[in-house]
């Protein structure tokens, strides 16, 4: 991606702002009829952290404690050394004081104003800002939109609106809770594309709380999980979705980053090249991503996933298949569940997850340590990667 003049000042500008390794210290407990909060934790927030569990498990008030929303709340809470709550010595840093950032699902802007106008409501009240409106208008992709009353605008375009109104007052952390749930996939695509963006020039640490997973393997670089009131340290997202898989939490599926080698724009593919030893270069095909061949995206990495239940598993090489991807790998693992076993498989240092019958496992004989070959449809590799609509789509 090309960064515009105004992100580089932007970058520049919050260069400071930037904790290097940003951690965020948790001691706090908050007790409900339903649930108690109770947490003990130093988490690493560097990047986009995911916040994943089920619904009620407390991550709409972990979010809310940490935005000082809910001052019921006992403990300490630190953001990069900086203590903005201790029950011990009276301490609470009043919500606006925190520089913390809140989106929410449904964006509560003025509906009677323009964008711009909802900006600059938000902007008189921050007096030594360093980022200007113009700035923020460019980076969330609304500069076009700005005299437009928000109340004509897309689902999408209004939380755009939320996070540039949340990016103004120039926090040290921003906190998402299931911003684009109520969006299409494709939006839901573009906005997830935007904040990465914003998250890799402004270099802001983000919690992102989503129910869906795949949504956070795109976004995230590491995952915390909350269940029934605890919350679980941070580990990287590949790792937090193989611990998933191992407990028979998810629906099983592989994650992967790999870099964009190529575009097969005649063919309406793209091709991923997996990160092995030099000698064993390993391709994955999925949808075409770019319509030109020599897009920005090449030599990026792309991380995407493959639900076990889509990867077949072969014991020839699949020469004469029309699927087009075939990996060669080892079976590390079988697992036998209800009706089907979950075999992990591992191309290099890449885990794979294939789910296949247990008649199948049975009549191939498979076992731990076997070469096999794994295939997959190139439609099987979902990724929220967002492409621009072409002029003449
Ligand atoms: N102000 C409150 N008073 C009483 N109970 C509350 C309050 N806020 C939250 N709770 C309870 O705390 C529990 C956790 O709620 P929370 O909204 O944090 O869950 P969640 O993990 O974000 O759920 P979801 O994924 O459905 O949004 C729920 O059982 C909820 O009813």
């Amino acid at each position: 991606m090309t960064m515009s003049l105004a992100s580089k000042s932007l970058q520049h500008q919050t260069s400071d702002q930037a904790a290097a390794l940003a951690q965020l210290q948790l001691t706090l407990q908050l007790r409900f009829e339903s649930i108690t909060l109770d947490v003990e934790q130093t988490l690493g927030i560097t990047g986009i952290t995911g916040i994943y569990g089920p619904s009620g498990s407390g991550k709409s008030t972990l979010l809310r404690v940490i935005a000082g929303l809910e001052q019921r709340a006992t403990g300490q809470v630190s953001l990069s050394e900086r203590q903005l709550q201790d029950s011990d010595t009276k301490l609470f840093v009043k919500p606006e004081r925190r520089q913390v950032g809140l989106v929410f699902q449904d964006s509560r802007l003025f509906p009677h104003l323009t964008v711009y106008q909802n900006l600059a409501y938000g902007a008189k009240r921050q007096k030594h800002r360093q980022l200007s409106i113009a700035n923020i208008l460019s980076l969330t992709q609304l500069t076009a939109m700005q005299h437009q009353n928000v109340n004509q605008l897309s689902g999408g375009e209004k939380q755009r609106v939320s996070i540039a109104r949340a990016l103004l007052a120039e926090p040290k952390l921003l906190l998402l809770d299931e911003p684009f749930s109520a969006l299409d996939k494709n939006t839901k695509s573009q906005m997830l594309t935007i904040v990465k963006n914003i998250q890799q020039q402004m270099k802001l640490p983000m919690l992102y709380v989503s129910h869906s997973l795949s949504e956070l393997q795109y976004i995230a670089d590491q995952l915390v999980t909350v269940n029934a009131g605890k919350i679980s340290p941070s580990v990287t997202i590949h790792r937090a979705i193989d611990d998933l898989n191992s407990r028979g939490e998810i629906n099983p599926l592989t994650s992967i980053s790999a870099t964009v080698a190529e575009h097969l724009v005649e063919y309406g593919l793209s091709r991923l090249q997996l990160a092995t030893a030099e000698s064993l270069t390993q391709s994955i095909y999925l949808p075409l991503l770019e319509a030109q061949e020599n897009s920005p995206l090449i030599g990026q990495q792309l991380p995407c996933i493959i639900y076990a239940r889509d990867i077949s598993i072969s014991t020839t090489k699949p020469e004469h298949s029309s699927i087009v991807n075939h990996l060669s790998a080892t079976i590390t693992a079988i697992h036998y569940r209800h009706r089907h076993a979950l075999v992990t498989l591992k191309v290099a240092e890449q885990v794979f997850y294939a789910q296949i019958s247990l008649w199948s496992a049975k009549r191939m004989a498979l076992a731990v340590e076997h070469n096999v070959y794994l295939q997959f449809k190139a439609n099987a590799v979902h990724s929220y990667h967002y492409t621009e609509p072409s002029i003449n789509a």
